[in-house]
């Protein structure tokens, strides 16, 4: 589930009739996610009344951070890729707050886009997912806005801290991370190409319709980073079997097919995959660590195996050389 907040419905037809797109029909919680609390909404009365989505920010999102992520999509979606505008209300804003029996938060407004996220995605809609990231780099460096990736190399030994004498809870095999996160920053490439990138395009952060990308969503990890590392973000995260035990040749290909059709990266970044590959499997195993010795029993979350990026880690260090031929 995902809507950790409760507004009731007088509330929630007030806050809609701000943002000038008619009267609420109806507003339905989203269970999909697990950072904020989304519903979908259904509007009339006006040319603008439609479907959209009403996000709620909870913890996770430090929202000092929301005018870059908001900005973010108006820019996108007006360089043309396929990502959400964020509707204004009367007084030109993006986010507004809400009083909530929890306090006060922040909110967003932002248009819906059809689509499906892909269980098990085809070599096409790879294709077309990198081809969609690739547009989205490119765009991205004509975006103002500067966010460091407050999940990177500096965040990583500070998860390591909060997991120490706790892996063997979770899982024996994990007690080698904090000697492979040195390893990792160690290896972590400097002065490779810069963008905005996504830095977390999981297959249930791309909507699809058919083999195309209708939206990509979820930008609250969005930061300003090295290419590279958003390809090799993405490359773990769709090339293989959700437990991380299969790897998906043809998917990964495709990925990078899609990818080098639209930008092709430069040699000192295709060098970097291995290791950013590497690097990107320790970032998500550290949150789903982390996730996985914090979050209550009681929680209503599924926890997100960490050992699952174990695997493609040891892969990636094992093969990685010879996986990223298809960007050559
Ligand atoms: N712009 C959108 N258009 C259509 N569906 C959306 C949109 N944004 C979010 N969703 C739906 O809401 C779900 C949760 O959104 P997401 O941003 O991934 O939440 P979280 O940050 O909690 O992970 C998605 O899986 C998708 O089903
Ligand atoms: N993609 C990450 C989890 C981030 O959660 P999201 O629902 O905000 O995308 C993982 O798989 O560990």
């Amino acid at each position: 589930m995902a809507v950790y907040t409760r507004i009731n419905s007088e509330d929630m037809a007030a806050l809609v009739a701000e943002f000038g797109v008619g009267e609420l029909v109806s507003a339905k919680g989203i269970a999909e996610g697990v950072s904020n609390s989304n519903w979908l909404l259904e509007t009339r009365g006006t040319p603008d009344a439609g479907r959209f989505i009403l996000t709620v920010y909870e913890e996770r999102t430090d929202t000092r951070d929301l005018p870059f992520f908001l900005d973010l999509l108006d820019h996108l979606a007006a360089a043309g890729c396929p990502v959400p505008r964020t509707i204004h209300d009367a007084g030109g804003s993006a986010s507004r707050t809400i009083d909530t029996p929890q306090g006060e938060k922040m909110l967003a407004l932002i248009e819906f886009l059809p689509g499906v996220s892909a269980d098990d995605p085809t070599p096409a809609q790879a294709h077309a997912v990198g081809a969609a990231l690739a547009q989205v780099h490119l765009a991205g460096q004509g975006f103002e806005g500067f966010r460091k990736d407050g999940m990177g190399p500096d965040a990583w030994r500070g998860f390591v801290r909060d997991c120490a004498g706790r892996w063997g809870e979770i899982d024996p095999a994990l007690e080698g991370v904090p000697a492979l996160v040195d390893d990792a920053i160690a290896d972590w490439p400097d002065d490779l190409p810069v963008s905005t990138i996504h830095a977390d395009l999981f297959p249930d952060n791309v909507l699809l319709v058919g083999d195309d990308v209708s939206g990509m969503i979820d930008f609250y990890f969005a930061c300003t980073g090295p290419m590279a590392y958003d390809i090799a973000v993405t490359h773990a995260a769709w090339s293989f079997s959700p437990d991380g035990r299969r790897f998906n040749p043809a998917i990964g290909d495709a990925l990078l097919g899609g990818y080098g059709s639209v930008r092709m990266p430069d040699a000192r970044e295709r060098a970097a995959l291995p290791a950013l590959a590497q690097a990107a499997c320790l970032r998500f195993l550290l949150t789903r660590a982390y996730d996985w010795l914090n979050t209550p029993a009681d929680a209503m979350v599924t926890r997100k195996d960490p050992l699952a990026f174990l695997r493609r880690h040891a892969f990636y260090r094992q093969q990685g050389a010879a996986l990223f031929g298809a960007l050559d």
